[in-house]
């Protein structure tokens, strides 16, 4: 039997990714607002009471909104917003780390956000395994394309060529680092730099480790065969080769893609290391997230749709 789905900001960045990755699939028919409607309180609550499967492509407040406007048991929900990501009574739709169960179970599944896909990948699964302290002070620093700033950001790159690099969240308050913490279970918030630079997508997040200063950490190789085992047979989240150049780069021309790459650089006595995750954040970090939830939440194949 066909699904149906609607997605709330099916205009915006996210939404259209996301209207893109499922044209095609005849489990699902999509419900659409058209221009004139798509941000009209009626027409929103009826769209959102009749479909089996709501995407929330919106900013947090509208978010919010849209959530307490669902009147019904039956329609279940994925929020690609920050609304709900640390909210009780949600599951957070990271199956890797969550569960594929849980979200295959849930009703109301919090997509992450992209920086925190990145650091979430690296850490949760290490800490987890005790190789690395839950009780660590740690540093995460990243650079995001434009993109992830949705339609404004993505306007004000467009019209200014000029800017090489833009550092914010200078007063340390971004929006992922709860969620950051709280899912990789962490007993101090994470100290979190992130940047955006002229690409429109892409982005790497990366943890460095001062391994010889830390209590109860293990070395590099050790913390790489425990994430190559933890992932083993994810189509999505993968292990990188070591670049043979020993460079990384992120090219602005890169078409993006759903999964995320992660490494494990050390250096010759194995007392530090960089933790670093490759994603798109229009990807794995975003769209390609939900559709990943959507699959999972309907009982489908994960991959279903997704580029990979
Ligand atoms: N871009 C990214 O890489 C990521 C984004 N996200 C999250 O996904 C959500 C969407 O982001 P993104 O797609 O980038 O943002 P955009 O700004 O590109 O799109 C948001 C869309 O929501 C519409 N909208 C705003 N308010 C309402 C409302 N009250 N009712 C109906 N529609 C409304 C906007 O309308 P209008 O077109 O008129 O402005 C716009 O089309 C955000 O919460 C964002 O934080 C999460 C992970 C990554
Ligand atoms: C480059 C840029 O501005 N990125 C966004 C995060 C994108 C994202 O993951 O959004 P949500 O957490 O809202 O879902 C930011 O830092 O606010």
């Amino acid at each position: 039997m066909t699904q149906s789905i609607f997605i709330d900001g099916a205009a915006g960045t996210t939404g259209l990714e996301i209207a893109e990755r499922l044209a095609g699939r005849s489990e699902f028919s999509l419900i659409a607002l058209d221009e004139a409607r798509r941000k009209d309180a009626d027409a929103r609550r009826e769209a959102l009471n009749d479909a089996d499967f709501v995407i929330l492509c919106l900013p947090d407040d509208a978010a919010r909104e849209a959530v307490a406007m669902i009147a019904n048991e039956r329609t279940r929900v994925i929020d690609a917003s920050t609304a709900h990501r640390v909210a009780p009574g949600w599951t957070y739709g990271f199956p890797e780390v969550s569960g594929h169960d849980a979200v295959a179970a849930a009703a109301r599944v919090s997509n992450p956000g992209c920086y925190s896909t990145g650091f979430i990948a690296l850490l949760a699964p290490l800490v987890r395994a005790g190789l690395l302290p839950a009780d660590w002070p740690y540093s995460c620093n990243a650079v995001s394309g434009y993109s992830g700033g949705g339609k404004a950001l993505i306007e004000r790159f467009e019209q200014d060529r000029d800017i090489a690099w833009r550092g914010y969240a200078l007063t340390l308050g971004h929006k992922h680092v709860p969620e950051m913490q709280a899912h990789c279970g962490l007993s101090v918030a994470p100290l979190f730099t992130p940047a955006v630079i002229p690409a429109h997508r892409g982005m790497v997040v990366e943890i460095p480790l001062p391994l010889a200063a830390m209590p109860r950490a293990a070395n590099p190789d050790a913390l790489r065969a425990a994430l190559a085992e933890f992932y083993a047979g994810s189509a999505i989240v993968t292990m990188g080769e070591a670049p043979a150049s020993g460079e990384m780069l992120l090219r602005g021309s890169e078409e993006g893609g759903d999964q995320i790459e992660l490494f494990v650089f050390g250096n010759g006595d194995g007392s530090q290391a960089r933790l670093v995750a490759r994603l798109d954040n229009l990807g794995k970090g975003a769209s390609g997230a939900c559709v990943q939830n959507l699959n999972i939440m309907a009982g489908l194949p994960e991959t279903a749709s997704l580029r990979l």
